[in-house]
């Protein structure tokens, strides 16, 4: 079977060699092995609730439709105020979704979990403007693709960010990072930086880093022995990338096992800059595909 139902919370795509699994809560892609060589792509947390009792500490999280809190949203940001209720990174990745249907071919094994928010009372309290959430995620022998499509379903236009929150496994130290070149938002120190001058890959230190760039083409990250995951994206949604590792500051997440930090480099592909506008009965669609290097 290419997509099974492991538990009540969890389904297995299988594809080949290959095999990911995803959480209902949140639809939260928690693995994905890739390759001939069975390359693990993510990093997940040993000290992460898996029980729907809080967000995935690994894995891709699915946020929407807020990144970050509201007071990282400037004071009369168009739209601001549509997501003033929808808390820390929004709903989605702490909703339990549906699954619409798996589908098997000669290349690929993929799943659609769907996010209904008319049938979700809690939901439109906190986002007053119903949507449906279709996330795809497709599996072939050397990547992993995941599409999330938001469709406005109500009758006024909505507001909203999108993001995929990869925690890609490669050890931060002395990783390099390539494809991420513009002027970023530096959230650590709160202040707009200048494009680096050339492309040169950049070193990530261990250090706390937290930045959104304005690249929105293909990333490279590998670790300092030299492999890695490269991030691509298919259709037009995801306009920046952030780039995340806690640092130090991992030491205190109380969902984090010891040095879990050191682990991952966060490379996440999202519509982030600001809110994205989406009228009554219109559609946006993202992609971002995921493979080893
Ligand atoms: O701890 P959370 O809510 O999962 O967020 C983790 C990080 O997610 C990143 O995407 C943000 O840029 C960071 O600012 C944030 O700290």
């Amino acid at each position: 079977m290419p997509a099974d139902l492991l538990n009540a919370g969890t389904v297995r795509l299988t594809h080949g060699a290959a095999s990911a699994d995803i959480l209902l809560f949140g639809a939260t892609v928690l693995s994905a092995v890739v390759g001939a060589d069975k390359r693990e792509l993510l990093f997940l947390s040993r000290a992460s609730a898996l029980d729907g009792s809080a967000a995935v500490r690994g894995g891709i999280p699915v946020v929407f439709p807020l990144f970050g809190e509201l007071a990282d949203v400037p004071e009369g940001a168009v739209g601001r105020d549509d997501v003033k209720d929808a808390g820390r990174h929004g709903f989605a990745r702490t909703q339990t979704w549906t699954l619409e249907r798996s589908d098997d071919s000669d290349s690929s094994a993929s799943v659609t979990l769907v996010l209904d928010t008319q049938k979700r009372d809690d939901v439109l309290k906190r986002y007053p403007f119903p949507c449906l959430l279709r996330y795809t995620v497709t599996l072939a022998a050397d990547s992993l693709s995941c599409k999330l499509a938001v469709q406005n379903t109500g009758s006024k236009t909505m507001h909203f960010h999108a993001l995929l929150h990869n925690y890609l496994n490669v050890p931060v130290a002395g990783a390099q990072i390539s494809g991420l070149n513009s002027s970023f938002r530096d959230k650590v120190s709160g202040r707009e930086e200048a494009a680096a001058s050339g492309s040169a890959p950049l070193t990530m230190d261990g250090a706390e880093t937290d930045r959104v760039y304005a690249d929105r083409d293909t990333v490279e990250a590998r670790s300092a022995a030299g492999r890695g995951v490269k991030l691509s994206r298919s259709a037009d949604g995801f306009a920046q990338t952030v780039l995340w590792n806690p640092g130090e500051k991992g030491a205190g997440m109380k969902d984090m096992h010891k040095e879990g930090e050191t682990e991952f480099v966060c490379v996440e592909p999202g519509y982030v800059a600001e809110l994205k506008a989406l009228a009554a009965g219109e559609e946006w669609v993202a992609e971002q595909t995921l493979s080893p290097l």
